[in-house]
């Protein structure tokens, strides 16, 4: 049970400067609190003035009623409620358990699961020692939650460190706050895909069972939402608990209910297949009984369920809206790495040298650079360019685009696959990937990033040839060891599931010469489709109107995938997947004069910018030179610039290294349109001039 000092002590932390400084304002005019000893004070000075004037009992009772006063009424309801539970357990004479065992045992447990992770994510790909691979990430307090309507790589590209950022280590997020002296109880991390949430879990988790850090936590209950998912039917908080961690022999009967000594960390909100609904909760508080999984959930969220406890959820940002923000202290969100970061993961999973070769190779392409924020995208750049660089000849032939990178990345899986398996493959790789294509086109199309046996067998994959893949293909595919009986499937990373469905679409033209986008064809269509088949251009055409339609931008890179594949150098390496491919340089040319004018009249500078990025892919930077040639020349910040133009300013400047250091705004326009155009721009701007 939590001391009055104690809890006191926690209360008041969570008011702001001011609200402290009329707290104590109340105590001095209201209660006669001496005024000597409450200049100055502190929270920890006040609570000690607090209890030496008055019995624990009514400095609880004044505390009430001055937060009440100052409408802190949620505080003042939380301390009551507290204190009344405190009191109830010393009245009942509980007597303090000792949980030092099962807290050991955890910790031995955790030792073991945490000491190595599976580095890039899938079942069978190489198990590291985590103190040797971990990098630090930049993480930063983020107030603004909510859903983010973009898309994720889109958004690593435009999501650079700006001056107002705090930083914060990840095993300090949970400790008293330097800068407002609190201590957050509830927080959810933010953090788009592969960019290393679950891998920040498993080191908080990690140190706390070496005893470096975090150490007046008693227990941290990891129940990641992936799992969550298989669990059918009712259960308690605490048989939840005891068969997850603890051994039938001997079961824990009950959790600390002091504040901070349980910690629960659901990772991956994003992955849950369950509906969490907030409104509706029953207020359910025993940990005893039986429930459904969704509902322990949401109370413990809710502090129902064992108020004191500490809760940690990460998700991807576009789940976030799933918990309201009025139940949580803090958002933080992980960004991945920082320039110097990169630096360090490369040499720490490579030597000082090839680390060198592989950034300075990065850097030439200046958005394969940015995704290095990514840690799984490092990962996906190492596997590679390094075996690609130990050979000298090879050096030039490194991919620059992000499709050449996905491609390198897709023939080393097969390497890899027909190395290590030769005559004994069930089928090829050519097929396996198309049939994985569909399920990731099909899947993506819905918004789903995990999948089912049922959704494999859709797609023509049984689950043997699943799990025969992932053993195969190892960094393509990850399953879930299954814990009730189900099995869960997803692709190592969002952008892998969006390389392998363009490669579908693709392989469904070069078939069919239809347009996998338009499932239900009306029957006008179907009769023009019948005499005219569709041309190349025709498919990225429909595949650029979807990608723009989309509010999210969740075909966006699938776009800049489908455009990459089909140039002749790129698809030269795919020939065995897509054999007799004819593209004409003809085709290439109107597609790119397509892109060039769907930019012009396109009026949104963020939709424009995934199409230059198309361009990018496409070698073609003929419209960017003439605009920057434009921008060059003097006077410009008298003359109006097109929509067009405006684009591919934001383009440029995104792309540029010195934009990141500053931003001479008034070279361009002082208006309120340069504002809100180059709104992209200033956002990640460390200095906006
Ligand atoms: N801090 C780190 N240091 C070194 N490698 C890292 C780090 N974080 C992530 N990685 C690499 O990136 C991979 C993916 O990371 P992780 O699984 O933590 O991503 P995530 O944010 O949980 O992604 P998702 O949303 O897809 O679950 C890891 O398997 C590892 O190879």
């Amino acid at each position: 049970m939590a001391s009055v000092k104690e809890l006191l002590k926690k209360t008041l932390y969570d008011l702001r400067k001011d609200d402290l400084k009329e707290f104590q304002w109340h105590l001095r005019n209201d209660y006669g609190f001496p005024a000597s000893g409450l200049e100055e004070a502190d929270v920890l000075d006040t609570v000690d003035k607090m209890v030496e004037c008055e019995t624990q009992e009514e400095a609880v009772k004044i505390t009430v009623k001055i937060l009440r006063k100052i409408n802190q009424n949620q505080l003042a309801e939380e301390l009551e409620k507290k204190h009344k539970e405190g009191k109830g357990a010393v009245d009942s004479k509980a007597v303090d358990v000792d949980y030092s065992e099962f807290s050991n045992t955890l910790k031995k447990l955790f030792k073991q699961k945490y000491e190595r992770i599976l580095d890039g994510n899938s079942e069978t790909s190489r198990q590291r020692y985590l103190d040797d691979i971990y990098t630090d990430l930049y993480i930063v307090k983020n107030h603004t939650g909510g859903v983010v309507n973009e898309h994720e790589v889109r958004q690593i590209e435009s999501n650079r460190t700006s001056a107002e950022d705090t930083s914060v280590m990840c095993n300090d997020i949970f400790k008293v706050q330097r800068d407002t002296g609190r201590q957050n109880r509830k927080v959810l991390t933010l953090g788009i895909a592969g960019v290393g949430k679950t891998v920040s879990v498993s080191k908080f988790i990690l140190d706390w069972a070496e005893g470096k850090e975090n150490q007046e936590i008693i227990f941290i209950f990891p129940l990641p939402f992936r799992q969550l998912n298989l669990i059918s039917g009712n259960r308690s908080l605490m048989g939840l608990i005891n068969k997850k961690f603890f051994g039938s022999d001997k079961q824990l009967s009950s959790l600390p209910k002091e504040e901070g000594k349980v910690m629960f960390i659901f990772d991956g909100l994003d992955e849950g297949r369950f509906s969490l609904s907030f409104k509706n909760s029953e207020g359910f508080t025993d940990v005893t009984k039986e429930t459904t999984v969704d509902v322990i959930i949401t109370n413990l969220i809710e502090k129902n369920l064992l108020p004191s406890a500490l809760i940690w959820i990460t998700s991807r940002p576009a789940a976030a809206h799933l918990i309201p923000p009025d139940y949580i202290d803090q958002v933080t969100e992980i960004r991945g790495f920082n320039d110097e970061q990169k630096k360090v993961y490369f040499t720490r999973n490579s030597d000082p040298d090839m680390s060198e070769r592989i950034i300075s190779h990065m850097k030439r392409s200046r958005s394969l650079y940015i995704l290095c924020h990514i840690p799984v995208f490092c990962w996906i750049c190492l596997s590679v360019l390094q075996p690609l660089m130990m050979i000298q000849e090879n050096q030039n032939k490194s991919p620059t685009t992000l499709t050449g990178m996905y491609i390198y990345f897709l023939l080393s899986q097969m390497k890899q696959m027909t190395d290590k398996y030769s005559d004994n493959l069930p089928q090829s790789f050519e097929d396996v990937v198309l049939k994985l294509g569909k399920l990731a086109f099909k899947q993506l199309q819905k918004g789903n990033l995990i999948f089912y046996e049922k959704d494999l067998k859709e797609c023509g994959l049984d689950e043997r040839d699943g799990l025969v893949f992932s053993g195969l293909c190892t960094q393509m595919f990850q399953t879930e060891k299954p814990v009730s009986g189900r099995k869960v499937f997803s692709f190592v990373h969002l952008s892998v599931q969006e390389f392998l469905a363009a490669l579908y679409v693709l392989f469904i033209y070069r078939n069919k010469k239809t347009n996998p986008f338009s499932p239900s064809l009306t029957l006008g269509d179907k009769l023009i489709r019948k005499f005219k088949k569709n041309s190349l251009v025709d498919l990225h055409k429909i595949a650029v109107e979807n990608a723009l339609q989309s509010e999210n931008g969740h075909l966006d890179l699938l776009l800049r995938f489908l455009v990459g594949l089909s140039l002749e150098s790129n698809h030269n390496d795919l020939k065995d997947l897509l054999p007799s491919l004819k593209i004409t340089a003809e085709d290439m040319g109107q597609t790119v004069e397509y892109i060039k004018q769907t930019i012009k009249n396109e009026e949104s500078s963020e939709k424009s910018i995934n199409l230059f990025h198309c361009l990018n892919e496409l070698n073609d930077d003929s419209l960017i030179k003439e605009i920057q040639k434009y921008l060059n020349s003097e006077g410009l910040s008298a003359q109006d610039l097109s929509s067009v133009q405006w684009s591919a300013l934001v383009f440029v400047l995104l792309m540029s290294e010195e934009t990141q250091e500053m931003f001479e705004m008034q070279k361009y326009r002082r208006s309120d349109e340069a504002v809100i155009r180059l709104l992209p721009v200033i956002r990640n701007t460390r200095r906006a001039l």
